[in-house]
């Protein structure tokens, strides 16, 4: 299938997207489009009260995202892209614009007031033309807007929390995605269903009709395109399918496109756009014999194809510590960091570029400089560092997954084929040096850290008095949790390796409530006491047969009313959808006996040993949480 005439006039152009949408990536992507992100620094504050009617400030704001993209790659990256294109989705009911809630009480505020009633969604877009004369930066923009009607049905004031806690409110307009689990609370859609999920593609390819297929002067009376031109519906879009005498038959009937695949010869005549059924075509060759453009490109698999090379730049640049550098010292040109950290002039020119490419770094004439989230995520002191994960990545996990064949066919673990030794026990393999002991401790510190609040708040825990976090480690999630709940004691309890290194981890500040630390061994040493378990990452380690070992012990000590709270990344019963969790379940694989499971599986095990009232959540935050009680 090659590209839609339409969509395929943006095939040779620098196409901007500047969204931090993933939703917009998504659709974007699905039909073909090669985009740059640039998400939009435009804050989101114009005065609503200013525009005459909602959708104007829809539109406004979409202008905005986008001309500040487009300003600040021609100033800052001295790079003039050809189209951006931005969009700005709101919801109104009751004469109110609703965006994205700010907090929880904020979405429940939307939720509540959605519920039972029709709303409206408005997607403003704005597609900028850009140019660059005398290194001034030109721009012509063309906008609009799209409205799709919506109905929720009743929302009880329990499904609404659920709903809430499900964490999926917090970055979607009106609090809802209509997409995934908001899906549920739509009683009719009305319009284009895009539209409300962030981009409406319909209209947008509508749009570009009119601008790259001017009606020509024999149809003049086709001001308007109501739909794609020579596209009445997208269902009469296929390969090849032509009725018109507008097609011509390409004199090699069929041509590999980039893929490899091979599309049927059907030609576009651009000259009669307008009047032209067309399928997704291969185009016509200009009157040079130059290609207008290129065959569709399979994006998402190329992207696949290319995912570990720039996972592997990221691993390089942190190894090296150039964000570190770039934090205290940038911006600095390639030959200063590589005087730093000693590499090579032309190499590490190559591997800033790719970086700032990936949106690590920001490039400016003045010289390289750290993102935004670089300071926050990727110096090993930012906020919440990833720095010992990626260490742990490219250390660990990188020569455990370049046997990943090995372990599919064998179905066990590559420890021996990556590190030449047999496994004998998981964590005893980690703490044999006190330098991979760190760097584990330290990778699992990352993700703790940055998952403990989503972890804590994804239920009330405030009626439990006590809790002990089982193989809890370096304490990220204790110390959380005694934060939000200053009535609960926290023990951590994790294996005497573990507890002689965690003094480096504990947080600083004179108010911290304390947690204590234990060691043992949770499969043979007395558990602590306490009225909840946390296991935090900890059952994905396991096969079954450990899980229940683990799981009796616990309720064996656990008194009715006790509880369970698990973290993991839960995989949806059909295992199909969650390709996180499900390429974290491959990783278990080779390096493990253990595996991620379905929220089903989870509870059958908790049910085994006496824990029900099973309750899963989804946090939107890489680890879901569920909870459950001994009767
Ligand atoms: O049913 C759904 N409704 C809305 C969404 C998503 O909601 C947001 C709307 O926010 P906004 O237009 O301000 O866009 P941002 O996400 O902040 O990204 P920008 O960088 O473009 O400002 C949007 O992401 C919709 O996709 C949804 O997912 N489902």
């Amino acid at each position: 299938m090659v590209l839609n005439p339409v969509l395929g006039k943006l095939v040779s152009k620098r196409v901007v997207l500047a969204s931090a949408s993933p939703r917009r990536q998504e659709i974007l992507t699905n039909v073909g489009l090669r985009f740059e992100v640039v998400p939009s620094w435009f804050k989101e504050t114009l005065e609503k009260s200013s525009f005459a009617a909602p959708y104007e400030y829809a539109v406004e704001t979409a202008k905005q995202k986008a001309l500040e993209v487009a300003n600040r790659m021609h100033v800052k990256h001295l790079r003039t892209p050809d189209v951006v294109i931005g969009a700005d989705t709101i919801v109104t009911v009751d004469e109110q614009i609703l965006e994205k809630p700010v907090d929880k009480q904020d979405a429940y505020r939307m939720l509540s007031r959605l519920s039972g009633k029709e709303h409206s969604v408005f997607t403003g877009v704005a597609i900028i033309h850009c140019s660059s004369k005398d290194n001034q930066l030109e721009t012509e923009v063309t906008d609009f807007y799209e409205e799709t009607k919506v109905k929720f049905s009743d929302l009880s004031e329990e499904l609404l929390w659920e709903y809430i806690h499900s964490g999926e409110p917090m970055d979607k307009a009106g609090g809802y995605g209509i997409q995934a689990l908001g899906g549920m609370l739509v009683e009719y859609v009305h319009g284009d269903f895009l539209n409300v999920v962030g981009f409406p593609l319909n209209h947008f390819c509508k749009k570009l009709a009119e601008l790259y297929y001017p009606p020509s002067k024999h149809n003049v009376q086709h001001k308007k395109y109501d739909s794609i031109p020579s596209v009445d519906t997208f269902e009469n879009l296929s390969d090849g399918e032509s009725d018109s005498s507008n097609f011509t038959e390409h004199k090699g009937a069929s041509k590999l496109d980039s893929s490899g695949m091979c599309s049927s010869g059907a030609i576009y005549n651009s000259e009669n756009s307008s009047s032209v059924r067309t399928g997704f075509m291969v185009p016509l060759e200009n009157q040079n014999g130059v290609s207008e453009s290129g065959p569709k490109l399979p994006s998402k698999i190329l992207e696949l194809m290319d995912g570990f090379r720039a996972s592997k730049a990221l691993f390089v640049a942190s190894k090296l510590k150039i964000f570190d550098h770039l934090k205290h010292r940038g911006p600095l040109k390639a030959v200063d960091v590589s005087n730093e950290v000693r590499t090579s002039v032309c190499g590490t020119e190559r591997l800033l570029d790719a970086c700032a490419a990936l949106g690590l770094l920001e490039k400016t004439p003045q010289g390289y400089s750290n993102t935004d989230s670089a300071n926050v995520y990727l110096t090993s002191d930012g906020e919440y560092s990833l720095h010992g994960y990626i260490i742990h990545s490219d250390d660990h996990l990188w020569p455990l997954f370049t046997n990943l064949e090995s372990a599919v066919k064998e179905g066990s673990r590559q420890n021996h084929r990556a590190f030449g030794k047999k496994a004998e026990d998981l964590f005893k393999d980690y703490y044999h040096s006190e330098e991979v002991k760190q760097r584990f401790m330290a990778a699992m510190h990352s993700i703790a850290h940055l998952t403990a609040r989503d972890v804590a708040t994804a239920f009330d825990l405030s009626r439990f008095k006590s809790a002990c976090d089982l193989g809890g480690c370096t304490g990220a999630l204790a110390h959380e949790l005694v934060q939000i709940y200053p009535n609960l004691k926290v023990t951590v309890f994790d294996l005497p390796e573990v507890i002689a290194n965690t003094s480096y981890f504990q947080p600083s500040g004179q108010h911290m409530a304390p947690v204590t630390f234990v060691s043992g061994d949770f499969f043979k040493d007395n558990l602590p006491e306490a009225d909840l378990y946390i296991l935090s990452r900890v059952l994905h380690d396991w096969p079954d047969e450990k899980i229940h070992v683990l799981l009796s012990r616990i309720s064996a000590v656990c008194k009715p009313g006790c509880g369970i709270l698990l973290a993991e990344m839960v995989l949806d019963d059909e295992k199909k959808n969650r390709s996180t969790a499900l390429l974290q379940s491959l990783n278990m694989l080779v390096q493990t006996e253990g595996k991620e499971r379905s929220g089903s599986e989870y509870r059958s095990l908790l049910e085994q040993h006496g824990f029900t009232n099973v309750k899963i959540r989804l946090t939107g935050n890489l680890l879901d949480v569920i909870l459950c009680a001994k009767t």
